[in-house]
């Protein structure tokens, strides 16, 4: 149905398309935003911050010494700066995208949010429905996602420094996925021992 004519002359028609209204909000967001930086942290820590912002796009190895130069500093030298510590922001390769798994980084990412999501379902369900099927889903979706989320936050802050750190993980997980198998076929099940803990 076509706009009453008073509508299209109303003043609310004239203002800018949402999309562009957006884009001017976030730009002085962000502009009030560095201002209250400058305020706060004083103009030195921006100078510093602010070259490394503006060159995300340079990998880390030009980054750490001398980027202008494009000089790629000896390996210890490279650790030895505060760049070394900062998160890498890309560009990455296609096979630094896919890491050294077996399937892809988004692919991975889709399977953990559809096993997060039908925790939403799972979960509740096992307050009105128990047995050793519900036990089993309730135990294998809980430490699947957990182990997933520990696993993805080892490799995001401390893989860079102890590359070996998801050895231990992966034995804790196994170990915990045996106790609650364990669990669910020679005692009560997860679920009836999640509903006497409530009763006590
Ligand atoms: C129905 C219940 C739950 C839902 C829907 C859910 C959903 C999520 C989602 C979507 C994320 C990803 C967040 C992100 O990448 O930014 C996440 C992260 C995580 N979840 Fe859950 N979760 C649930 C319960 C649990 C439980 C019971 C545990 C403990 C075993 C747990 C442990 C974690 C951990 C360790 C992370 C990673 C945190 C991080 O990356 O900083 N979650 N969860």
């Amino acid at each position: 149905m076509p706009w009453p004519k008073w509508k299209r002359s109303n003043r609310l028609l004239e203002l800018p398309p949402l999309r562009e209204f957006s884009k001017m909000a976030s730009m002085n967001l962000l502009r009030a935003c560095q201002g209250a930086k400058c305020l706060f942290l004083g103009p030195r820590i921006m100078s510093k911050s602010l070259p490394a912002i503006t060159q995300s796009h340079i990998p880390n190895k030009q980054l750490s010494l001398s980027p202008q130069h494009n000089i790629t500093p000896p390996d210890f030298l490279r650790r030895a700066t505060p760049d070394y510590f900062k998160a890498r922001r890309g560009p990455f390769t296609p096979e630094e995208k896919r890491g050294d798994h077996k399937m892809m980084a988004s692919t991975h990412w889709k399977i953990e949010r559809i096993l997060a999501i039908s925790m939403i379902g799972v979960m509740p369900a096992a307050l009105f429905v128990q047995g050793p099927i519900m036990d089993f889903m309730l135990s294998t979706t809980v430490l699947l996602h957990g182990f997933w989320g520990v696993d993805g936050v080892l490799t995001d802050y401390l893989e860079k420094f102890l590359p070996f750190i998801h050895w231990p993980w992966y034995i804790i997980t196994i170990m915990g996925l045996a106790g609650l198998l364990y669990f669910n076929y020679n005692d009560v099940g997860v679920c009836k021992a999640i509903q006497m803990v409530w009763r006590l």
